[in-house]
């Protein structure tokens, strides 16, 4: 499978989904400045990563790209139109599952149908969470309740109830990064599976070079604070990505060029 970047070099580029031009976010009537200029495409497919030191202002991008927290400055458009609040075509995923103790997995799952459609609807949509379920490898454990999860269990209904409304954007802000190395190696390549069965575009936030590079098709290197894109690197690796990627030269000078962005991070 060609590389989003091998085809952005062939000229058949898929269509833009996110389009961000000049994004600036003041906090603090102006005395925080958050982000300063961010412009960028994500395109039909891609996946694309944004690293940054603490406080750089990832979070604050993903919000305003979710339509949770309006920009100072600047457009956010997606799929054409202006985002300016919640939308049914972008599903989000957070560090933490935030799954209601007290509903049980499927019901969890179904949460969002039922929220903007009501329980017919949810009902009826059982099946498909049924299969997301299934997708994941927490068949058998639709009438358990969190407690009775595992985290990576607990990420994984997370995965489904986002994906549950078929959205064709994820953001997703550290979404494993509560997890053991070894489950969250698993559920990122689970994440890639999805995104490419589902030709779904993606934007993540983390602070894992490592991460950063095996899923993603560009990664975004912010300076510090207010955040700029100083970079975008587009990762010309072959797709599937494996795990085993990692051992690859080509591999290890990305982690190396983006290491050395970080480290100068205040000057760039
Ligand atoms: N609601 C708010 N009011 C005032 N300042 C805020 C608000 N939200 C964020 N900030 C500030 O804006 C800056 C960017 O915050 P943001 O959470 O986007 O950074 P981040 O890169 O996601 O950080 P981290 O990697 O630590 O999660 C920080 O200096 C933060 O203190």
């Amino acid at each position: 499978m060609p590389t989003a970047a091998a085809m952005a070099g062939s000229g058949t580029r898929p269509k833009p989904v996110y389009e961000l031009t000049n994004v600036a976010k003041t906090y603090a009537a102006g005395e925080v400045r958050a982000l300063e200029g961010v412009s960028l495409t994500v395109r039909e497919g891609e996946f694309h990563s944004v690293i940054g030191s603490s406080g750089c202002g990832k979070s604050t991008l993903l919000k305003i790209m979710a339509g949770l927290t309006p920009p100072s400055k600047g457009r956010v458009i997606l799929s054409g139109t202006p985002v300016t609040g919640a939308r049914p075509d972008i599903g989000m995923m957070f560090q933490q599952a935030t799954l209601f103790p007290w509903r049980t997995t499927l019901q969890n799952i179904l949460l969002p149908i039922q929220i903007r459609e009501g329980k017919r609807a949810a009902a009826a949509a059982r099946s498909r969470a049924a299969a997301l379920m299934e997708l994941v490898g927490l068949k058998g454990f639709e009438s358990a309740y969190p407690a009775q999860l595992s985290g990576g269990m607990a990420q994984r209904a997370a995965i489904c109830r986002m994906l549950v409304t078929e959205p064709r954007m994820l953001l997703l802000d550290e979404p494993f990064s509560a997890l053991d190395e070894i489950t969250r190696d698993f559920m990122n390549m689970e994440l890639q599976r999805i995104c490419l069965e589902r030709s779904a575009s993606a934007f993540l936030v983390t602070h894992s070079i490592a991460e950063a590079v095996i899923l993603s098709d560009v990664v975004h290197v912010m300076s510090a604070r207010p955040g700029r894109i100083a970079r975008s690197i587009a990762i010309d690796l072959p797709r599937p990505r494996t795990l085993e990627m990692a051992t690859l030269p080509a591999f290890g000078a990305y982690v190396s060029e983006i290491r050395n962005l970080l480290d100068k991070g205040a000057f760039l």
